[in-house]
């Protein structure tokens, strides 16, 4: 990855580096405050490569994903493009620049031993085989934004787009009885994990408490991407508007929700935007996202093997 290019990249899609009040940086996420969150062109942020989600924060606010890796000398580019320090989140950022500089290596070499030292003193993991698994998993995601950032072309393959409506970042924090302990960013490495593995070229997450940002996105996936994993959250008992918007870019969609709704109070036994879904998952936990990105895979693939067109793909050229 060319940081310097993705820090322009982002930079030019939020606005330019006037519209930058301030960048800070936690373990995976780029923060940025901005004079005006209007500037803000999602669709190109999300076609930065390397983001692995986006998440509105309040009014002003916008925070980019790239992963514990990534992200550092993403934030080191921006904070040089607008010549600025930034600062650090030192609740959850790591112990110092070293380790990052570490990880960066084990994309080239895999000698076991290089491996094991550097996960033991970055990754906080709690036996080897975490540690291996969350390196296996920082490597491909290098991997996949290398290999978008070199095909530049189409490849044929359909770009998913996963919305996650309000509290669902909390995850991990709410009610952990119903909604289990894994923390948000567990579920985005979930779901471009297994994105990649259903074939998908490009996996995008985004996230709002607010239900205008989630019209704003569904209407700006038309033409962009292919399907959508969606878990409206509250406004699924709620929302005409979000119904409207997916039946407006009608891209073929599952709804996700990681409780039983259907076990729990009356008023969440409504879903407005379900006659809008292709099928509803719910009570899996995390793992219903897995399972609605796999079945949506099927679902295209089905689409394009019968003969019916797939969302036209006038942005990339799939579809
Ligand atoms: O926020 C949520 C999460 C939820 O969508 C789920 O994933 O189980 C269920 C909704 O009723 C609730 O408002």
């Amino acid at each position: 990855m060319d940081v310097d290019a993705v820090a322009s990249k982002v930079l030019q899609s939020v606005g330019g580096a006037q519209n930058v009040v301030s960048s800070t940086l936690c373990m995976t996420r780029l923060r940025l405050a901005l004079v005006d969150p209007d500037k803000v062109d999602q669709t190109a942020l999300f076609d930065v490569p390397g983001v692995l989600g986006i998440t509105k924060r309040g009014h002003s606010g916008i925070e980019v994903v790239f992963g514990p890796n990534a992200v550092h000398s993403v934030y080191d580019a921006v904070s040089q493009l607008c010549g600025t320090n930034g600062g650090v989140d030192t609740e959850d950022a790591p112990a110092n620049q070293e380790h990052r500089l570490k990880v960066s290596v084990i994309r080239g070499s895999h000698g076991e031993e290089d491996v094991g030292t550097l996960v033991s003193s970055t990754l906080d993991a709690d036996d080897e085989d975490d540690a291996h698994d969350e390196v296996d998993f920082l490597a491909s995601l290098l991997a996949d934004a290398e290999e978008e950032e070199d095909a530049g072309e189409p490849t044929g393959r359909p770009a998913l787009l996963v919305v996650n409506g309000p509290n669902i970042n909390m995850l991990g924090i709410r009610e952990p009885d119903l909604y289990g302990s894994e923390s948000f960013d567990t579920l985005l490495e979930l779901c471009h994990t297994t994105a990649h593995e259903a074939g998908f070229a490009r996996c995008t997450c985004f996230q709002s408490n607010h239900e205008g940002d989630i019209v704003d996105t569904i209407q700006d996936a038309y033409g962009v991407f292919d399907g959508i994993v969606i878990n409206p959250a509250a406004y699924t008992h709620t929302s005409v508007a979000l119904l409207d918007a997916l039946r407006a870019v009608s891209i073929p969609t599952i709804e996700v929700h990681i409780s039983r709704v259907d076990m729990r109070e009356d008023f969440r036994q409504v879903s407005y935007l379900r006659s809008a879904c292709l099928e509803t998952i719910a009570g899996e936990g995390i793992q219903g996202y897995a399972h609605a990105i796999r079945s949506l895979a099927d679902h295209l693939g089905d689409a394009r093997e019968g003969g019916s067109p797939l969302t036209p793909h006038p942005h990339t050229g799939r579809g």
